[in-house]
């Protein structure tokens, strides 16, 4: 961390006992966590636990079905509309329907909560927009179609949007799929230097357990039990990456935060 130590880092996304999930099913239930400014938070577990249900429930995007969702310190459900936008980006994994626009045009629409009614962007807007910019190291790509990049240029781009929306915290459903192992750890790196220096709340879903285990402040494991929630290295000496998995296939080795293959 980029903080000084005894500084005392502001609490920004605080979750106390939430069930999530459809009416027709309850999905995950005991969730307890909480995320200060300047943190990179993973949420992970196994394949349909819940993960991208919990991020959406986070973001609003669905309702939760019981417990709370604090946004600094003021209910989830209590914020109008606009107000939220200007707290919380939301970065889903559904691809963007608006691929015909431009790279800048794109990340232009992340500042929409503080636009006039007719759109036009500010001095500041431009600001932000161009910080975001050259965050994303974008500057080269920002006049093409998004349609022309890769899939590992538009999850840039994403962030970069999520980044000129200029929210206290950004939620990010499996911002690494479909990248190489470099570009993984590229990502990660990024969003965590961005988490230090901006001191923005940086929550994501992952796969990638042990990037997130070297890389991460915090993480919650989503386990369909107490769903542990701590500093990875807590976690690791709790034991809770053991039980992550059904025990057939791979095996959680502490010394070395990684998963070894069963042989
Ligand atoms: N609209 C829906 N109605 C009912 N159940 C749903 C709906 N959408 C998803 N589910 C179920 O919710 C569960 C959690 O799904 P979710 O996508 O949150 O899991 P995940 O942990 O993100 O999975 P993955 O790792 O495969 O992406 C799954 O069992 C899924 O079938």
């Amino acid at each position: 961390m980029s903080f000084k130590k005894d500084e005392k880092l502001r609490l920004t996304l605080e979750v106390a006992d939430l069930a999530i999930g459809y009416k027709s099913a309850v999905i995950a239930k005991n969730i307890n966590f909480n995320v200060s400014e300047g943190e990179l938070m993973a949420i992970v577990g196994i394949n349909g636990i819940g993960k991208s249900t919990l991020l959406r429930t986070l973001g609003n995007v669905q309702p939760k079905l019981s417990g709370s969702i604090k946004i600094e310190q003021r209910e989830l459900e209590n914020y109008p509309a606009l107000k939220l936008a200007a707290k919380i980006s939301l970065v889903l994994t559904e691809p963007i329907a608006s691929k015909n626009m431009s790279v800048l045009e794109l990340i232009a629409l992340g500042r929409q909560p503080y636009t006039n009614w007719l759109g036009s962007l500010s001095k500041e807007d431009r600001t932000k927009i161009k910080e975001a910019i050259s965050m994303l190291q974008l500057e080269e790509l920002q006049h093409r179609k998004c349609f022309e990049l890769s899939d590992g240029q538009l999850q840039r781009v994403m962030i970069a949007r999520a980044l000129a929306q200029d929210t206290t915290i950004i939620l990010l459903d499996e911002p690494t799929t479909h990248l190489d192992l470099y570009h993984k750890v590229k990502i990660l790196k990024l969003l965590k230097s961005i988490a230090h220096r901006t001191k923005k709340t940086i929550v994501f879903t992952s796969h990638e357990i042990e990037m997130a285990i070297q890389l991460c402040d915090k993480m919650v494991l989503l386990d369909r039990k107490n769903n542990p929630f701590g500093q990875p290295c807590h976690l690791i000496e709790q034991g809770a990456f053991e039980a992550l998995f059904p025990g057939d296939a791979v095996s959680f080795d502490a010394s070395t935060g990684s998963f070894r293959i069963q042989k």
